[in-house]
């Protein structure tokens, strides 16, 4: 007879490629379980959307496995050392998670369920290189991306390839019902309803959409990622994020397709935008704090606005009369996601524009984005906030006009998500408060009402920045 093996499932929310779930098989019968632990969390439980997308995911997983999967909510150190007594395990597997709340909660699980005698074994299932394995020649670590994935990362053994298909006929039959509900993971308001019709939740709804990436977005990739409209990005990262494909799968597929379709020049660039998934991952574990301390201290003298909620809630809501932001934002609050050019865009409005603290923009991402993950959301705003390890300067900041009038020239992107601005002729799309009240009218537009003016000056507010700035270089 086998031994019992808990599976702990975490953010690797599948069967295909799962290290943790792999070797459990093969060393014995399998008890699979999530727990839902917001306490360990504790400011970074998930926000809203992430709720949403774990609620499906959850389901699609209990479904592949037989309708045995264990969920719980709670102190996953109790729930685990009881789940353990109950079934006689032996041991316990899961695969790493690198927020530094969950290193902390998941050593001290492992400490004492060695003691108590378990075996307890971690794997690498989300990551393509572990962070302590990428170092620089004198033992330290990269603090510049491009060194970091072309020096580090591809001169380091190349990904772990995905792991072969498993038999899952060694799951222990659940006596308990799946009570997704008692999770309470969907949200209160109806503010779901167009989640549906993006996405599909899960490691099938991950396979279709890397396949459909493959056969239509890769090869236009390097250009086609920065067209709002266009549909040549993967739109994998909650996928990703959730675990419901391994970037391995992701990594290996997309080289055999552009291996099959000359298309390594596109390839070369969708491998390093998961290179910055790695890159992000990196700095958390490295910056443990990343998410709440700018990298660079001299920011914490930057004198940010703290007056924020007019701006903010205009941000917000996407009625800043600046069309790009507030069709980013207005996407963010329909469909759980924002195109990567746009959240570069609104970011750099947020804390450039109207001089609002990063934390403002990375608290609301959090609650709205489906693929809000605490390593890409914190390093890209750090990036953007001009703070980070390797950030954008902070002097470069984004026009939203001429971004918008470049990346989306026709107004395809403004509008999808600002009906009312959509009878504007191109020329003025980006720049309605151009036309005179009278041309207005004849597009259904009444500057103010219908659609609001926009709340600061472009240049003004690029000047005030620059101004910040230098006030803290000076000091
Ligand atoms: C302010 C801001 C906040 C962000 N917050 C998040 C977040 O919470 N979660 C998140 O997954 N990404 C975040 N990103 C990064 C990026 O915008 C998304 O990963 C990307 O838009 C997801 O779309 P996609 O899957 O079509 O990406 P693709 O272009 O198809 O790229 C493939 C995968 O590579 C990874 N990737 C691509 N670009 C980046 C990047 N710049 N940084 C890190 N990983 C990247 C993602 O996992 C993505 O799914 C943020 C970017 C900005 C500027």
């Amino acid at each position: 007879m086998k031994d019992n093996v808990i599976v702990w499932f975490r953010q690797d929310l599948r069967i295909h490629d799962n290290p943790a779930l792999y070797e459990a098989c093969r060393s014995g019968q399998v008890i699979p379980v999530y727990i839902l632990d917001d306490h360990a969390a504790g400011d970074w439980k998930m926000g809203a959307a992430s709720r949403w997308w774990l609620h499906h995911s959850l389901i699609a997983l209990n479904k592949s496995l037989g309708g045995n999967l264990r969920l719980f909510k709670g102190d996953p150190s109790l729930t685990i050392a009881q789940l353990a007594q109950e079934t006689s395990a032996s041991a316990v597997y899961w695969n790493r998670a690198y927020e530094p709340w969950r290193i902390k909660r998941d050593s001290n699980i492992k400490l004492e369920m060695q003691k108590q005698g378990y075996t307890v074994q971690s794997f690498n299932g989300s990551l393509l290189w572990e962070p302590w394995d990428i170092t620089k020649q004198d033992g330290t670590h990269y603090k510049v991306f491009t060194p970091f994935y072309r020096k580090g990362c591809l001169n380091a053994p190349a990904p772990r390839e995905p792991l072969p298909p498993i038999e899952l006929d060694s799951i222990v039959p659940s006596s308990t019902p799946f009570d997704i509900d008692s999770l309470q993971l969907l949200p209160k308001i109806d503010w779901d309803s167009e989640f549906y019709q993006h996405w599909q939740p899960g490691e099938t709804g991950a396979a279709d959409t890397l396949s459909s990436f493959l056969n239509t977005g890769l090869a236009h990739y390097r250009d086609g990622r920065n067209y709002p409209a266009k549909p040549y990005i993967s739109t994998l990262s909650p996928h990703l994020h959730f675990g419901e494909i391994s970037p391995n799968q992701v990594w290996y597929a997309s080289a055999h397709t552009a291996l099959d379709t000359s298309s390594e020049d596109a390839l070369d660039c969708f491998h390093s935008e998961l290179g910055w998934r790695e890159f992000s991952y990196y700095q958390l574990y490295y910056n443990p704090n990343l998410p709440e301390k700018n990298l660079q201290t001299k920011f914490d003298r930057f004198p940010w606005k703290t007056d924020s909620s007019s701006h903010l809630s205009a941000w917000q809501k996407g009625l800043t009369g600046y069309p790009i932001i507030d069709a980013g934002m207005r996407q963010l609050w329909k469909t759980g996601y924002m195109h990567n050019r746009v959240r570069m865009v609104v970011g750099s409005f947020l804390v450039k524009n109207l001089l609002l603290h990063w934390q403002h923009g990375a608290r609301w991402f959090w609650d709205c984005l489906l693929d809000a993950d605490l390593a890409s959301n914190s390093a890209s705003w750090q990036w953007v906030a001009g703070c980070g390890a390797d950030a954008a300067p902070y002097f470069r900041i984004f026009n939203p006009v001429t971004q918008g009038e470049k990346f989306d020239s026709e107004g395809d992107y403004i509008r999808q998500y600002i009906p009312e601005l959509s009878n504007i002729p191109n020329k003025y799309i980006h720049t309605p408060w151009e036309l005179s009240t009278e041309e207005l009218l004849q597009y259904g537009v009444v500057l103010g009402e219908t659609y609001p003016a926009p709340i600061v000056d472009l240049k003004h507010s690029r000047n005030a920045a620059l101004e910040a700035l230098s006030s803290i270089k000076e000091a």
